[in-house]
């Protein structure tokens, strides 16, 4: 059921290679969408009244890329999103996403100053996925935007991997996400979701578009989803 860094990157792979051949853009889309969709429904439960202020903290790669695509939809679905985006876009995608995001009126920042980020707000994490290495610390601007987001106290919703967590091993940097509440996980849980779980944080899988062949040929379970929902809440 949870799988390594390794595996994660296998399957990323396999989906992008000749057999399944998706696109990076097809899966960051239905990536993000599932993300929206799980923190939309983690913030209604907790905050009947008054939604508050979804800061999409997005870091250099494709989980950032996720969180760029995630902002638009949480836009669409009724939230006040804005973007903190320290690195800029890499690629005509992320300027792609950037575009789209703007025209909806939704504010890209790059600092923490810009970003005045209050206790009252809920961060979206999508700073480092399945892809980061914690062996030499986190670098800057990335840890202090990580340090800001643990000194507000807001509340952390996590793409894929709490940033700074050691994929497998969890919390075990110094440098990490502190106030993790909500984890959604993509295509399968990565290993440190466990000790995510063991803290009673609301676990989400999204990604109902993986081919059960590609589970089977890499030996991970099939996520059961229940009627037309593209997220399901495992914890
Ligand atoms: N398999 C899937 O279902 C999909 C995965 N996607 C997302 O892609 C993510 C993986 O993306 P990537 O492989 O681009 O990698 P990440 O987004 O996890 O991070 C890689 C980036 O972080 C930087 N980095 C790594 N360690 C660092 C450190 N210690 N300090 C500072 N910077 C550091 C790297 O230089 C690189 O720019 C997943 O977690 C998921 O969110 C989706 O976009 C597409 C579909
Ligand atoms: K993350």
């Amino acid at each position: 059921m949870y799988i390594s860094a390794q595996k994660a990157a296998q399957i990323d792979a396999l989906l992008m290679g000749d057999h399944y051949a998706f696109s990076l853009e097809q899966l960051m889309e239905l990536a993000g969408l599932s993300v929206a969709h799980a923190a939309a429904d983690y913030i209604r439960q907790q905050w009947q009244h008054a939604p508050p202020r979804v800061v999409v903290a997005c870091g250099p790669g494709n989980n950032g890329g996720d969180g760029l695509v995630a902002a638009r939809h949480l836009h669409h679905l009724g939230f006040h999103t804005c973007i903190w985006y320290p690195s800029g876009a890499r690629s005509a995608l992320f300027t792609a996403l950037l575009t789209q995001a703007r025209a909806l009126r939704i504010g890209v920042h790059h600092t923490a100053e810009q970003v005045a980020l209050r206790r009252c707000d809920v961060v979206l994490d999508a700073i480092f996925g399945f892809s980061f290495d914690g062996a030499a610390g986190v670098r800057q601007p990335y840890r202090r935007m990580i340090e800001s987001i643990n000194d507000s106290a807001a509340p952390v919703i996590c793409v894929d991997v709490p940033s700074g967590w050691h994929v497998e091993r969890g919390d075990v940097h110094e440098v990490a996400i502190r106030n993790a509440r909500a984890l959604v996980s993509l295509t399968a849980p990565k290993l440190c979701a466990r000790r995510f779980e063991q803290r009673g944080g609301a676990h989400y899988v999204g990604g109902r578009f993986v081919p059960p062949s590609l589970c089977e040929a890499l030996d991970f379970d099939v996520v059961r989803y229940e009627r037309e929902r593209v997220i399901t809440r495992i914890a």
